[in-house]
């Protein structure tokens, strides 16, 4: 791959101008050849090292070809309930359609960065669309070695109008394609938490928003210096993620403190993970697990999450059914935006976003 560009960056401020304000992003200084990671990308100790990782643990894999079957719903529920994540082959999304997601992800960040850069937070039209580097790098004391374009989901005429013409209809292909597969994954949450009924209202309660993010890792020169993504859990209810063959996922595991599991790659699998608004509508029943991604000294890694979400005005709590036996609630009822703009403004830090919603006393 040949460089793009030829600059010299002679201290912090020129990096932070070149790949935050200029648009270059992360990709930018990979493709530049840097020999070495500049310092405000090297993560403290503790958020590089992964002590254990289990060789021998592995989240499950669900065949959804018989969907329709008792086995195939113990199983789900039972990976949210023990793992938090599993991955679905035969899911019904068209491999197809996720082989052109792929190539659309590859094919918005192949852009100019004069392009990239008008839908960053300060020249995009719409908060809808946001192009950036990182999680928050205004708040976070190391940065993390990725780029990604976030769109949040209104209407075919918004996107049509707003989003990046060379992404956009394999996008929204592939958020329509994974439709059946969401409700169908919910249906079967909810039918074991004794809501046997998805109502208008509880629709939206789990699926009323979508946020579709494609991510961009490109080649790191010091890979164990620093993070693709910091430990996090999602605050969605649940995410549907697409990642490639490269690898780097890996979920916090059962086995005491610092055990990680990898997350394999399988070809035309999707990867499906419980986020913080689940957790807290089953009351704790399902978890939402945290989970990272390490940076890669060899090669480019793209993934593809479609965060589906309650949506930003409704209140979130331990659903009515989840406390019908005489249940105590965990959580108490939160606006779904407060919670979500508590977690956007700081750094990632594991767990701890969910303690916003914990009932303490
Ligand atoms: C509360 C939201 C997020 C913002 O609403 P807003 O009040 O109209 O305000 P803004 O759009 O101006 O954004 C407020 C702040 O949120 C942050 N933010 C707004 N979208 C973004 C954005 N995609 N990116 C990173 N900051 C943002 C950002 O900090 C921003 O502050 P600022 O920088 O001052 O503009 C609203 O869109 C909302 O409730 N959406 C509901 C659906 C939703 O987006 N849910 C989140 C699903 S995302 C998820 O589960 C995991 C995401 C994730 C992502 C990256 C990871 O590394 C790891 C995980
Ligand atoms: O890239 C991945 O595999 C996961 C990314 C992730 O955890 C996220 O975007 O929330
Ligand atoms: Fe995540």
């Amino acid at each position: 791959m040949a460089p793009a560009i030829s600059i010299s960056l002679n201290d912090s401020s020129d990096v932070t101008d070149f790949v935050i304000k200029q648009g270059h992003g992360v990709k930018g200084l990979s493709e530049m050849g840097i020999k070495s990671l500049p310092e405000q990308y090297i993560q403290p100790l503790e958020e590089r090292l992964m002590t254990r990782i289990e060789p021998q643990e592995s989240i499950p894999v669900i065949d959804m070809s018989k969907w329709d079957d008792a086995q195939v719903a113990n199983s789900i529920c039972d990976a949210a309930e023990k793992w938090g994540f599993f991955q679905v082959v035969n899911h019904g999304v068209p491999l197809q359609v996720l082989d052109d997601v792929k190539r659309a992800t590859y094919g918005f960040f192949g852009l100019p960065a004069a392009e990239k850069i008008k839908y960053s937070k300060e020249n995009s039209s719409s908060n809808n669309v946001r192009f950036g580097t990182s999680f928050t790098p205004q708040v976070e004391k190391a940065l993390e070695w990725k780029d990604y374009l976030s769109l949040f989901y209104v209407s075919e005429e918004e996107a049509a109008a707003l989003w990046p013409p060379v992404c956009k209809d394999q996008i929204l292909e592939y958020m329509k394609s994974s439709k059946f597969l969401i409700d169908h994954l919910l249906q079967v949450l909810m039918k074991s938490l004794n809501v046997n009924q998805i109502d208008e209202t509880k629709q939206s309660l789990l699926t009323g928003s979508v946020r579709t993010n494609i991510n961009y890792y490109p080649i790191c020169p010091n890979p164990e210096l620093t993070v693709g993504v910091g430990r996090h859990s999602d605050v969605s209810t649940l995410t549907v993620l697409l990642q490639d063959n490269v690898g780097g996922l890996y979920v916090r595991g059962n086995e005491g403190e610092d055990s990680w599991i990898h997350v394999p790659p399988i070809n035309g699998a999707i990867v499906i993970n419980i986020g913080d608004a689940l957790q807290i509508m089953s009351n704790g029943r399902y978890r939402s697990v945290e989970h990272r991604v390490t940076a890669n000294g060899s090669s480019n890694r793209i993934s593809v999450p479609i965060f589906v979400n309650p949506r930003p005005q409704d209140m979130i709590g331990p659903l009515p059914e989840t406390l019908a036996n005489g249940e105590k609630p965990i959580y108490k009822q939160v606006l779904y935006s407060d919670y979500v703009k508590h977690f956007f403004r700081k750094a990632h830090d594991g767990k701890n976003t969910v303690d916003f919603a914990k009932i303490t006393n």
